[in-house]
């Protein structure tokens, strides 16, 4: 870069003069705090502690205005001038907040400060009459009172430091940097700022400096200030000056991020960059730095690191580091209020000096152009400017273009309002294909319709103009592109009941291991209940989540509860539905068609009327999702798989027969007439075994559902009602109300105990089967002999027999644990995990 060329030779030799004196191997480190940094007497005070920590030989800390106050002293001025406001006012509390703050700082010792703070409002207050008397902002006057602000919090930092004991010279800047305003900034006379600080170090020798940033004087010594972002620059100018080694930049963050955390949640902290790319990302966005300041800095190679006044342990970023991590996109910048400003025309292909005509009108009237795009056919040219500027830029090019328009060589200079720029930016994107794919493939994922690129032969920037109301998802879609393991998920789960709190604790206790293993990356980011919804942009739960879904929820509302997990920015979405709800089972098809996959343990679907199966397959299909259901038959236990696999490789079904029911198997392995059956059904709903409603384990029409669902993927057209089912609910219970039931099952305890007693006289016990085979489908309580498979279960086991054309006299068998809400959530959390592994990750 040029400043390499232009500034290096008189910064050498400044810094030669500046160090003259000073023993070789001392080491001097620069530090600039701006105003947020010093917004209070806690944070002066917090600051002095930062700087008396730091184990450097020599110290130069730049410090900017108390937080405000430098926009205070603007506004004081232009009041006072254009006779608008109370300005007096105003000026009295700006110099009771300092007074107050030199007063808590420095207690009893607060007098000389105080006086001499006294002073300098007085003199304030004598330069804003005066701007009264002249009626306009003059602008000596106005620099003046604007770098006040700097003086006062140099002034109130070195008092307290030497009011700690700790030794230090307060440098007035107006006294030292001579600058020059140009057309292109601020210039540094760095000889004569040499060579004034010299012969102000013969009279202050101390090792620890504190200076006032943002303030200079000009060549005939009048205060000046050097723009905005200024402290900074005085930051980079000292720490040349001082011959410091390293700068410091301490502000309220925790250095740069890698896209601004407004738009962008999981934005993440860069450990290093070089100096191009932070002053591509500071061009756009990222303001954590400006380029100006970086000037003195990348001319004698001094690395900046930006750090967290509020978190000093914190490494921060380093710019112009010696190493700096290889990645291809360090940050994304967004910039937004701007306009398109297209040149098109025939007349303009393969002639010579278009494109100087162009720029040259728009630099005559005055627009800075901020990026340019041009075909190789040339037939337009099309650049982007700052919205303010594009009235100017469009009459500038018509007037420079008036002959070509009148005569249709040129046919249009269009403009088009409302665009943001993009900016992906690293210098490891150079020579790096497939940088740009990554970009574009994710804007395009977002459906983010791109207007205009850039990307210069340095390679390493590419801007995209963008309609300014994509901006924030464009922002976020590439962030996730690059950021993001393509296999991020974003998950959304409904019915917080006992499987989805279990699932929830399983995830999130498998997650971090998934993510460093698999690159699956599950992100929670939505978990509706029955009346709550509550929704998080970063989908990490914390440990407290059922405290804060519960408290913080907003009213349901599926609409929404799919829009926010079907974020545009993250590669694929998933709802979990662990609802046992028909209605939330009717939503599966919008949803699989919008391309978000389903994974549930709710029969409800599966099971459903044959129409909403079929439109949820035909959705799934269309939209390239997936529906996974394996928990909905034997919870945990690969019932579905089982049969998927005999299938798939070509077997036969023939018949499948066994018990379905993890409730209705605990109920009869544990019943001995001993204690009422009613009494167990309310142990196995304790225990989370039934369905919310246990009338649907006891009517038989839970096991109806799973084996409506397994005819069905074995490819039979089955409905419920095709299925004859035995219930063991009491008439008088089947119609009362769901809170109703408990008191009133006792009436199903006299038939359980009859038929339990026939049952045991035979020899045999009782078992609730279910039976698939050619001559139909049929669920009920049968008696089995004692020897049989089905007398031999433990707790909620359940067991299915596949009888297939392959496994003919010896029928394959599932058996496990078919009930409760671990298991089940286990067997939604495999589903999950074949999903993650059908997405790409390494599962
Ligand atoms: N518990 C078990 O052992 C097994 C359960 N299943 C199935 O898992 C699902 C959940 O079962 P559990 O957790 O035991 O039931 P649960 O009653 O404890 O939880 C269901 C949750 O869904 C919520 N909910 C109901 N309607 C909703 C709606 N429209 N929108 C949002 N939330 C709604 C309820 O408020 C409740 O939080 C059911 O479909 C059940 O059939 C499947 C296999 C085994
Ligand atoms: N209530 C059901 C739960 C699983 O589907 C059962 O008991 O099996």
């Amino acid at each position: 870069m040029s400043p390499h060329v232009n500034l290096s030779a008189p910064l050498a030799a400044a810094r030669h003069i500046g160090t003259r004196g000073i023993p070789a191997g001392t080491r001097t480190v620069a530090h600039k705090f701006g105003g947020s940094s010093l917004a209070d007497a806690g944070c002066y005070r917090g600051v002095a502690a930062i700087l008396r920590d730091q184990a450097e030989d020599r110290q130069i800390a730049v410090v900017s205005a108390m937080q405000g106050v430098t926009d205070a002293l603007i506004a004081l001025a232009q009041d006072a001038a254009s006779g608008t406001g109370d300005w007096r006012a105003a000026a009295g509390s700006l110099r009771e907040r300092h007074l107050a703050v030199a007063g808590d700082l420095l207690g009893g010792q607060a007098g000389p400060t105080q006086a001499w703070l006294d002073a300098s409002h007085a003199g304030l207050a004598d330069l804003l009459q005066a701007l009264a008397v002249l009626g306009f902002p003059a602008r000596e006057a106005l620099e003046r009172i604007q770098g006040l602000g700097e003086v006062w919090s140099a002034r109130l930092l070195s008092a307290l430091l030497v009011a700690q004991g700790a030794e230090c010279a307060m440098l007035d800047a107006r006294e030292v940097l001579t600058v020059r305003h140009g057309e292109l900034g601020v210039a540094v006379d760095w000889d004569d700022s040499a060579r004034r600080l010299a012969d102000w170090r013969d009279g202050h020798p101390q090792a620890r400096v504190i200076a006032t940033g943002f303030v200079a004087r000009d060549a005939d010594g009048r205060p000046t200030v050097l723009g905005r972002n200024g402290s900074d620059y005085s930051g980079a100018i000292f720490a040349a000056l001082f011959g410091a080694c390293e700068l410091n930049i301490w502000t309220d963050v925790d250095g740069v991020l890698s896209a601004d955390p407004r738009l962008v949640p999981e934005a993440v902290p860069l450990a290093a960059m070089s100096y191009e790319e932070a002053c591509e990302l500071a061009y756009f966005g990222a303001k954590v730095i400006h380029p100006q300041t970086m000037l003195p800095a990348m001319a004698l190679g001094l690395p900046i690191r930006i750090r967290n006044t509020f978190r000093p342990n914190h490494p921060g970023t380093c710019i112009g580091a010696a190493e700096t991590p290889p990645m291809p996109v360090k940050g994304l910048s967004l910039a937004d209020n701007l306009a398109l400003v297209n040149v098109e025309g025939a007349g303009m292909i393969g002639v010579p000096g278009t494109a100087e005509r162009v720029f040259a009108a728009l630099r005559s009237a005055g627009v800075s152009v901020v990026m340019i795009s041009q075909g190789s056919s040339e037939h337009s040219i099309c650049c982007v400017v700052r919205a303010g500027d594009v009235e100017r830029a469009r009459s500038g090019l018509a007037a420079a273009f008036a002959a070509e328009l009148a005569d249709g060589q040129i046919q249009d200079i269009a403009v088009t309002a409302g665009i943001s720029v993009l900016a992906a930016v690293g210098d490891g994107m150079a020579g790096m294909p497939g940088v740009a794919a990554r970009l574009f493939a994710s804007l395009g994922r977002a459906r983010v319709n791109v207007r205009a690129i850039a990307q210069g032969a340095s390679e390493r920037n590419i801007s995209v103009a963008l309609a300014g109301a994509d901006a924030a998802r464009a922002l976020r879609a590439a962030h996730a592109g690059f950021w993001l393991s393509p296999q991020a998920l974003s998950v959304g789960l409904i019915g917080p009941g006992n499987v989805g709190r279990a699932l929830i604790e399983q995830i999130r206790e498998a997650a971090p291991r998934l993510q460093r293993d698999t690159r699956l990356d599950l992100r929670v980011r939505a978990i509706a209940g029955s009346r709550q919804l509550w929704t998080d942009e970063r989908g990490e739960l914390p440990a407290d989540w059922q405290r804060r879904v519960a408290a913080g929820g907003e009213a349901a509302d599926l609409d929404r509860f799919a829009a926010h997990v079907h974020a545009p920015h993250l590669p694929h979405a998933v709802i979990v539905d662990c609802s046992a709800s028909a209605a939330v089972a009717a939503r599966y098809p919008d949803w699989l068609a919008a391309g978000i996959h389903v994974v549930t343990p709710n029969k409800q679907a599966g099971a459903g009327p044959l129409a909403l199966y079929r439109a949820i397959r035909a959705a799934a299909e269309a939209g390239g999702a997936r529906w996974r259901y394996e928990a909905t038959v034997g919870a945990g236990l690969p019932v579905i798989q089982t049969l998927r696999d005999l299938l798939d490789t070509g077997d036969e079904l023939v018949a499948v027969e066994g018990i379905l029911s993890g409730t209705l198997a605990w109920l009869f392995n544990r019943y001995d007439g001993s204690q009422p059956f009613s009494a167990l059904v309310a142990e196995a709903h304790a225990l989370g075994y039934t369905e919310p409603d246990p009338r649907d384990d006891l009517s038989g029409l839970d096991v109806a559902r799973k084996l409506v669902i397994l005819a069905r993927e074995a490819g039979q057209a089955l409905e419920l009602a095709d299925v004859a089912v035995e219930s063991l609910v009491p008439a008088a219970v089947r119609d009362l109300p769901r809170e109703a039931v408990p008191a009133a099952l006792a009436a199903i305890d006299e038939d359980i105990a009859r038929r339990h007693a026939r049952a045991r006289a035979a020899g045999k016990v009782l078992r609730y089967v279910a039976r698939l085979d050619r001559s139909g489908a049929r669920v009920g309580l049968v008696e089995v002999a004692g020897d049989q498979a089905f007398a031999h279960l433990r707790l909620t086991d359940n067991i299915v027999q596949y009888t297939t054309r392959r496994y003919a006299s010896n029928p394959l068998i599932v058996q496990g644990p078919g009930a409760g809400p671990d298991v089940t959530a286990a067997g939604v959390f495999a589903d999950l995990l074949r999903l993650g592994a059908a997405l790409g990750a390494r599962l």
